[in-house]
């Protein structure tokens, strides 16, 4: 059976990826797309719940899994906030010839196409602007102000990264950005 392939997308936190990635998975069911859910040391935010959008660890729970050699990879994002991508997540879905998603952060994101190559996509969703990126992360109202300072505090550095991937989306207009990644998804997959 024909492999599936990965699909990494990486950017600075408030750029759009999220919203971008729930269009694909909702509205293109026939791009055989499934998340990779990952773990985080993080709390939960609003409705998340354990095991859709992450599994929330404890440290202590994060470091078993390390020890297990469990991660494809992982990072700590923020102080103290590790996140990592579980091996079982990739070749569950792969062997069965489905795609897989990740939502990750720029050095998770460079660390996975380095393994996988060919077989993986690797996309930067980039903001307009970080004036716009504080715009984002401030409307979303899902963060701590001193949350959001720490993320847009890393979003220049997290910038320097665009080049390393396979392809940029700048999200200006959000309709034209779903429609670019589209095609780009498209095109990948029929090759
Ligand atoms: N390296 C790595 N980064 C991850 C993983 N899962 C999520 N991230 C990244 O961690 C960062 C913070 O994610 P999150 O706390 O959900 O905040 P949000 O991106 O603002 O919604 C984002 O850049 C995610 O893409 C993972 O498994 N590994
Ligand atoms: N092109 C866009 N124009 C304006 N707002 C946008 C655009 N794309 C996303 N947003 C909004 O910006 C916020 C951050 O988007 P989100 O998808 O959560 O980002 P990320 O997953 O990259 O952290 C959300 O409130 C979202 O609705």
């Amino acid at each position: 059976m024909k492999q599936g392939k990965l699909l990494i997308f990486s950017a600075p936190s408030g750029s759009g990826k999220s919203t971008i990635v729930q269009w694909l998975m909702q509205e293109h069911p026939e791009l055989n797309m499934h998340f990779s859910v990952s773990c985080t040391t993080r709390q939960p935010r609003g409705t998340e719940q354990n095991g859709v959008e992450y599994f929330f660890l404890t440290p202590e729970e994060f470091k078993e899994k390390i020890a297990k050699d469990e991660f494809v990879e992982y990072e700590e994002v923020y102080t103290d906030k590790f996140y990592g991508t579980l091996k079982s997540q990739v070749t569950s879905q792969t062997a069965k010839g489905d795609n897989v998603v990740f939502d990750i952060d720029v050095k998770g994101g460079c660390n996975i196409k380095r393994q996988y190559g060919a077989q993986a996509l690797s996309i930067f969703i980039q903001p307009p602007s970080l004036e716009e990126l504080r715009r984002r992360l401030e409307g979303r109202a899902t963060d701590a102000q001193e949350v959001i300072e720490q993320r847009l505090a890393k979003a220049e550095y997290e910038l320097s990264f665009a080049p390393k991937f396979d392809t940029v989306v700048v999200n200006d207009d959000l309709e034209k950005a779903k429609q670019e990644t589209l095609e780009k998804i498209r095109k990948f997959l029929a090759e």
